[in-house]
């Protein structure tokens, strides 16, 4: 047994996914420790979202094995299958809330399913305490989605996600359409998560800045593997094309000086938008 395989609270072997004719994963290893922001990044259409998905139990897998919190997902029963899902929350791309549900209604969807029993002022409580953990004012816990910005629906999906104080949370692009104030602060936001309540963290990212700012390890997503995993220095080191010319392209360049420059929080929201290429 390797040193990686050491108190990974995901753990996966041998893994294929494939629609139809076309394979998005084949012999994909993986394994996420305990504790860890672990980035997950790959060009698009990698199948890193089908690699959430598939550990989640969204997507069942054409083979391999996917274990989390040192328990096979495949074969349980729904019983089983709840109490794993109890632990463990989602941040789906664009957040995914309930457009006719306000931000505290949404973020009672999991506990009502999980908990029913709960009576109505400790539901509000609950959802008021975990609206204020994701950054949230209180006035937002009345409105509903499209009364919100990006950002805020972003940090209200967090809230929902966090409802049921998981251990592990998943978060697929948390960033993406943020301005990068906006960003900053998420990645802020998840690391303190991290600190603060011991949490795990599978990020999907396109984003050198929070991969740079936040990720403890970083695995890529390329030939329907995982060809690498480790920390940035790690990985600059191999030389594979990808990674080469992500990290150290014009953007990953930018990201990395960033980062030299402030020490702790890599990104450089002050940073001139042209810089940033957008
Ligand atoms: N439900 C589905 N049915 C058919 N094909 C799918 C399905 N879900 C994903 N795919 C295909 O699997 C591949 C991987 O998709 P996925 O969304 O995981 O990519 P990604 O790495 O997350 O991409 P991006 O960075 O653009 O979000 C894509 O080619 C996509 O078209």
């Amino acid at each position: 047994m390797d040193m990686s395989e050491k108190g990974a609270i995901i753990r996966i072997r041998g893994l294929k996914n494939s629609f139809g004719d076309q394979i998005v994963h084949d012999g994909l290893d993986l394994d996420v420790r305990r504790g860890e922001i672990l980035g997950v990044v790959g060009g698009s259409g990698t199948g890193k979202s089908v690699l959430m998905r598939s550990i989640v139990g969204l997507q069942q897998p054409v083979a391999g094995t996917i274990e989390v919190f040192g328990e096979p997902i495949a074969g349980r029963s729904e019983e089983e299958a709840q109490d794993m899902r109890r632990r463990w929350g989602v941040l789906f791309q664009g957040g995914a809330l309930f457009s006719t549900l306000t931000v505290a209604e949404n973020v009672q969807v999991p506990l009502r399913e999980f908990y029913g029993d709960l009576d109505d002022r400790l539901l509000d409580e609950i959802a008021a305490y975990k609206v204020a953990m994701s950054g949230l004012p209180a006035e937002a816990g009345p409105k509903y989605p499209s009364e919100l910005s990006g950002g805020m629906r972003k940090r209200a999906g967090l809230a929902r996600a966090l409802a049921l104080d998981p251990e592990l949370l998943f978060l697929d692009e948390p960033t993406a359409g943020l301005d990068p104030i906006g960003a900053a602060n998420f990645d802020e936001l998840t690391e303190s998560l991290k600190k603060t309540l011991g949490l795990t963290v599978f990020l999907i990212t396109h984003d050198l800045d929070t991969l740079y700012a936040i990720c403890d390890r970083v695995a890529v997503l390329a030939d329907k593997r995982v060809i690498a995993v480790g920390t940035i220095p790690e990985l600059l080191a191999l030389d594979h094309p990808w990674i080469q010319e992500y990290f150290n392209g014009p953007r990953g360049r930018v990201a990395a000086d960033a980062t030299k420059r402030h020490s702790g929080n890599g990104r450089d929201a002050d940073r001139p938008m042209t810089e940033l290429g957008a």
